[in-house]
């Protein structure tokens, strides 16, 4: 390699991780390579009296742990705690866990780099980002939606580009022509003549031979610049092929603007002598020499962070995870029967087995030869006195702990494969580059882009959507684009078209905004609500897909859309991304990426007493939060295309000037919250009227349902009512009970607001039920329905006033302090007359139906102990 090439190294892996530290941290720590190198296949262990228990001993897995870990663990016996702990565990956030002194935790960037990556990246490279992905919709799976073959996917319209697929077996390039043909009448079907499938030896010689006669003659002068895509290029044949292409540029004129695509692989498949570590990551000042062993390839592609992500993920993890302890204990029973030395792997993969007996019964035949029932002894788990159902209970959360802590490895280890790669490939450039070729103008642009879904990627590759650029790129052509693909997603090819035409982003959308519109594409903040729930059952009966913005919590806020979850991976209907009304990058990207039709705003820091203590906070998302929006739908071109609702609320009106209150009735708010808000619905009427947004505010009264939050009165109170009429709770402690509100039922309110969202014209409208009612009559309706009767004594509007159960003369309601407001909101009142008129909106539900729904509700969520 020449100097200068060599002089350019340093820069060549500028990315927000500490390389020095992944490199320490992966490959040299010594607690990290103890556990990289331990086997699962080895957890369980045969006892002489026929018993199988966890290893014990320098040679047990579990106890590499520290001995304080173990005990941790083992001290967790409910079932729910010891799936939380798993839980807390995979994202990294389980907070007793000191690391041991030899060792530091994974690098913290490894874990959740996405914000910083998102920080740097500049605004110009996120636009590039923004619609893109209508332009690819092709090449999905015939089966899968989510899986694109990306090889067809670039062939066909729209992108109609000319590719050249090189495999390396002939029953590789069968496999691809049965699915080409299963798609043949499919709309989306490669366009004949577009694709050339070449069977060859996948190094610089082959992919050199299948160049000199690629484009084929015959292909039409039109056809676009032709594209070599490699995929799974592992080891060192991405620098090889890649330097054969430039090689085979002698022929400039058919080859002009072509571009290569090489998509990394799944690294556990590589072997380590076809893994030589790039020279920049040898070059680094660390201990000794570091080499990737066969123990680490395998756990690249594990990532604890993302087994969690929804109840559809965690499912799939346990479900991987017993097979790993079936397949420890069928090891350990064949150890007891003498049959190998322990560790030897006997059973490969039985997959879909749903009970050990079936496991067990399904590896006596696969083992080597056959295996009778009478040669594995069966080995009784936990000791005499042990209930057995408990005690593998537990050994399989031992099991489970240890997998995911040895599984951490994988994201630190998927980003330096990744890195490592990448420096390898510039490094065979920069090689090139000193030959013959160094004369050639041309210059390269090497980039590491991410071709992974955001919502479910792992950890490494989010980290790569820092696009890591070496030189210039020449050649770029605008994107041809394709209107009737707009519906569909492939986001992993994103980065992709980026690739293909990075200097010719295009903005916005090229559809019109009726055209727009038609795809019905939802995105809620605030889905983890009431409202958002709600919304989101309304959207999807109607056909919408929807997605959702959700905080990043440690623990589970979904408890609400649990029941919508898809897996992601079956149906993308509704799709959660973390994000947050104070982070303008991600909500950029969460829009170029869903292209959304409508957006509700229903996020917001919604307790007006709260708002009293957290007022800058409140100000900062319910206010400053609402702009964030708006302007990130103006930085994604998308001002006229998507129809933005805004939760306002009767609390503007606060310290009301007339009732009822109307569109027309002049705002007063009495909180943080309320002037808040107040920003909010200015700004959306002042972005409709600057930029003819299609933006429109709700000013919605209270609407409760029995999902409503556990803090607010009308919950509060039912939920009091259901846990004293059921010997839980004595007595119920209120704030101001003659403060008057204007409830109705959120179910009715959520379709008011897609309501509004189908007018031709944006506009403000009340939605109320267009009756009050005090606090204190939400209580005595709510004891009613138990039975109950309310008498109310002592000193109205004190402390000293209590609510009595006329039967018996117990106290049951009394008044604290604590829960009166600094200023108060005494009445609201509303009048929906607007709504119905021109939404033909009304609500359904009334005031008494809707106490008797809450109370009832809570009767069973107590009964059940639920938290919700
Ligand atoms: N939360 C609460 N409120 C109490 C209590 N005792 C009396 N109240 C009174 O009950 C009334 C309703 O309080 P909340 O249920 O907390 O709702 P809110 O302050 O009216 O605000 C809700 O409605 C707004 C729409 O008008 C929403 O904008 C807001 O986000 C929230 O959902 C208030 O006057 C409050 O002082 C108590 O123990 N807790």
């Amino acid at each position: 390699m020449s100097d200068s090439a060599r002089h350019a190294r340093p820069e060549l892996l500028d990315t927000p991780l500490d390389v020095k530290e992944l490199v320490r941290f992966t490959l040299h720590d010594p607690f990290v390579q103890q556990l990289a190198t331990s086997s699962a296949n080895e957890f369980f262990a045969p006892e002489p009296e026929g018993r199988l228990t966890v290893r014990r001993g320098a040679e047990g897995c579990w106890d590499l742990l520290p001995e304080d870990w173990r005990t941790y663990f083992d001290g967790i016996a409910q079932p729910d705690r010891r799936d939380e702990a798993l839980r807390l565990l995979s994202e990294g956030t389980q907070p007793i866990l000191v690391y041991p002194p030899s060792s530091s935790p994974p690098p913290r960037q490894t874990r959740s780099p996405a914000a910083q990556v998102r920080r740097e990246r500049t605004a110009d490279e996120r636009l590039a980002k923004i619609n893109l992905k209508n332009a690819l919709q092709a090449g999905k799976s015939p089966k899968k939606d989510h899986e694109a073959h990306l090889s067809r996917a670039l062939a066909c319209p729209p992108l109609d580009l000319h590719v050249l697929a090189v495999d390396w077996s002939a029953s590789q390039k069968s496999g691809a022509e049965k699915i080409d043909e299963i798609r043949s009448n499919a709309a989306l079907a490669p366009v004949k003549g577009s694709l050339t499938h070449e069977v060859n030896s996948l190094d610089a010689d082959g992919v050199l031979d299948v160049l000199s006669h690629w484009p084929p003659a015959d292909a039409p002068p039109s056809t676009p610049p032709a594209l070599l895509v490699a995929l799974h290029a592992c080891g060192d044949l991405t620098p090889d092929a890649l330097k054969a292409f430039i090689r085979s540029e002698a022929d400039k004129e058919r080859r002009s603007g072509a571009k290569a695509i090489f998509v990394g692989c799944c690294y556990n498949l590589q072997t380590p002598s076809l893994y030589p570590l790039s020279q920049h990551i040898r070059s680094l000042p660390l201990p000794k020499s570091s080499t990737m062993t066969r123990a680490h390839l395998r756990l690249t592609p594990q990532s604890p962070p993302t087994w969690h992500f929804s109840p559809a993920s965690t499912a799939a993890w346990r479900t991987s995870t017993l097979k790993l302890a079936y397949r420890a204990r069928y090891e350990a029973e064949l150890e007891a029967g003498g049959h190998g030395a322990r560790g030897e792997r006997r059973v490969g993969r039985i997959p879909d087995c749903t009970s050990w007996a079936e496991y067990r019964r399904r590896a006596h035949k696969k083992a080597e030869g056959g295996l009778a029932e009478a040669q594995v002894p069966a080995l009784r788990v936990g000791g005499e006195d042990d209930d057995e159902d408990a005690a593998w209970a537990t050994m399989l959360f031992q099991l489970r702990v240890f997998w995911t802590l040895r599984s951490w490895l994988g994201p630190p280890l998927e980003s330096l494969c990744v890195l490592d790669r990448f420096a390898f490939l510039c490094e065979g450039l920069c090689e090139e580059w000193t030959g013959d070729h160094r004369a050639s103008p041309t210059r390269r642009r090497i980039e590491l882009v991410n071709l992974f879904d955001q919502a479910t990627g792992n950890v490494s590759t989010r980290l790569l959507d820092e696009r890591l650029s070496v030189t210039d790129l020449h050649a770029s052509r605008a994107l041809p684009r394709s209107d009737d693909l707009a519906t569909g997603r492939t986001p992993q090819l994103q980065g992709i078209a980026q690739f293909i035409a990075p200097e010719a982003p295009v903005q916005g959308t090229q559809l019109s905004p009726n055209e727009y519109f038609k795809r019905k594409i939802a995105l809620i903040t605030g889905i983890t609500g009431q409202d958002g729930s709600y919304l989101t059952e309304l959207l999807l009966e109607k056909g919408y897909e929807v997605h959702g913005i959700i905080r990043r919590s440690s623990s589970f806020n979904t408890g609400r859309i649990e029941h919508l979850y898809k897996d992601v991976h079956e149906r993308p209907k509704m799709v959660l991304h973390y994000g947050d009304l104070t982070d303008t990058t991600n909500l950029v990207g969460i829009i170029s990426s869903v292209q959304p039709t409508e957006i509700y705003n229903l996020a917001a820091q919604s307790h007006v007493k709260v708002s009293f203590d957290m007022a800058e906070y409140t100000g900062d998302v319910d206010g400053l939060g609402t702009l964030r929006l708006l302007d990130a739908i103006r930085t994604c071109g998308l001002t006229n295309h998507i129809r933005f609702y805004q939760a306002s609320t009767s609390e503007l009106y606060g310290k009301v000037v007339e009732t009822p209150q109307s569109e027309t009735t002049p705002f007063y708010p009495r909180s943080p919250y309320g002037v808040a808000k107040l920003y909010g619905f200015w700004i959306v009427k002042n972005y409709r009227e600057s930029y003819d947004m299609h933006a429109s505010n709700g000013i919605l009264f209270n609407h409760e349902s029995p999902r409503r939050g556990r803090t607010f009165v009308t919950r509060k109170i039912s939920r009091a009512v259901a846990e004293i009429h059921l010997g839980q709770q004595d007595c119920l402690y209120l704030g101001n009970l003659d403060a008057k509100r204007d409830w109705g039922h959120a179910r009715d309110y959520v379709e008011g607001m897609w309501r509004m969202l189908q007018q031709e014209t944006p506009d403000d409208y009340v939605l109320a039920t267009g009756e009050t009612h005090p606090v204190r009559e939400f209580v005595e309706k709510a004891f009613a329905i138990v039975g109950t009767t309310i008498t109310w004594e002592g000193e109205r509007d004190t402390i000293h006033e209590v609510g009595k159960c006329s039967q018996t003369g117990k106290v049951l309601v009394r008044v604290d302090e604590r829960y009166f407001r600094p200023a108060e909101v005494d009445l609201l009142h509303g009048t929906p007359a607007k709504a119905e008129k021109a939404l033909g909106w009304k609500r359904k539900v009334t005031f008494d139906e809707l106490v008797k729904e809450m109370v009832e509700a809570d009767i069973e969520g107590a009964k059940r102990a639920d938290h919700d």
